[in-house]
């Protein structure tokens, strides 16, 4: 059985549309990332499985369950960390966790999630004097006292330093490893990438590809990309007699062969053969990025300076 399925949803706001049609299934122990531009009707989406909001058409599936109608079955299975949650000032880290797990029949240990999350020496602490990526560890917790079978993470890591990023992506894959199946909500490139098993590019409330990263990739990126400075002067049909040659640009002694298959032993023997050294010799490598921009022509949101560097 897959954990999720949704189909067909719709949801507007008066008169915007904000989800729009949009299907996919997610399969039992896999992360799989929805991975669109800001108001592209992602939380929407998500918040429409967790049954927070009612969609106006189309169908959800939690394990079975349907979020609107079978709300408590669904409460027991889906843990939920959304998008800014918050927690009062006062409250210590322990008394928190010790809350939510009273709302839920057979909860997590609360000791061995704090344990499992980094937190454990922080069970005394008041929510206010915890650092940001602490607070979002606290979030994740709550999310998965309830032991649920299936966790929503929307925009972890937003704000977050790069070591806290990196820990909390080796965090969401020690989540996976423990049997939970993960939706992961996120606009960083970067982090679909480097987490998710499968990905949905959502655009304009529409899906507008699913796929695995690399297959996205190779599906929207048109060949591999090849940099050089020419040693010496070259005649461009050396390298445009090549099969596995699609287009050659040349600036100055600057030059950028696209093409595919074994592209760079071609090019490489090619330039051997006339005694051409290539400098400064770059293969690019593909992304995420490139694929999100071919598939929506939007430029992906980058991580912010103190983000980027997690990378
Ligand atoms: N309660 C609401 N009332 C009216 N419009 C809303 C409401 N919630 C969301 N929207 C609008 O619906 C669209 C989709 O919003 P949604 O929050 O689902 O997108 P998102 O992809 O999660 O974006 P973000 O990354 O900014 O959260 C946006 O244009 C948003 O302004």
């Amino acid at each position: 059985m897959n954990a999720l399925e949704v189909r067909h949803l719709h949801k507007r706001y008066g008169r915007h549309v904000a989800v729009d049609d949009v299907s996919f299934d997610v399969e039992e122990g896999e992360i799989f990332g929805i991975i669109g531009p800001n108001g592209a009707g992602k939380t929407t989406t998500v918040e429409s499985i967790a049954g927070l909001r009612t969609p106006d058409s189309g169908s959800i599936s939690v394990l079975g369950f349907d979020p609107t109608t079978d709300r408590a079955q669904v409460r027991e299975r889906l843990g939920v960390q959304l998008q800014e949650s918050s927690f009062p000032d006062a409250i210590t880290v322990a008394e928190a966790l010790d809350l939510y797990a009273s709302f839920y029949r057979r909860p997590a240990d609360p000791r061995e999630l704090l344990e499992m999350l980094g937190l454990a020496e922080k069970r005394g602490t008041r929510y206010k004097a915890l650092s940001g990526g602490q607070k979002q560890r606290l979030s994740i917790a709550v999310a998965l006292v309830g032991n649920p079978k299936v966790a929503i993470l929307d925009e972890l890591t937003t704000g977050l330093d790069p070591q806290a990023r990196r820990d909390t992506w080796d965090l969401v894959e020690r989540v996976r490893d423990a049997g939970v199946t993960v939706l992961l909500v996120t606009h960083f490139m970067d982090e679909a990438e480097r987490l998710s098993d499968r990905v949905a590019v959502v655009d304009g409330g529409r899906v507008a590809a699913v796929g695995t990263p690399a297959g996205l990739i190779a599906q929207a990126s048109a060949g591999q990309q090849i940099r050089f400075r020419a040693s010496r002067p070259l005649d461009e049909s050396v390298l445009t007699a090549l099969p596995e040659v699609t287009r050659v640009e040349v600036v100055d002694d600057r030059w950028l062969v696209t093409g595919e298959g074994q592209l760079l032993s071609s090019v490489a023997g090619a330039l051997a053969r006339e005694q051409v050294v290539a400098e400064d010799l770059r293969v690019a490598q593909r992304t995420l990025d490139d694929a999100f921009v071919a598939l929506t022509g939007r430029v992906p949101a980058s991580p912010s300076p103190s983000e980027r560097r997690a990378r």
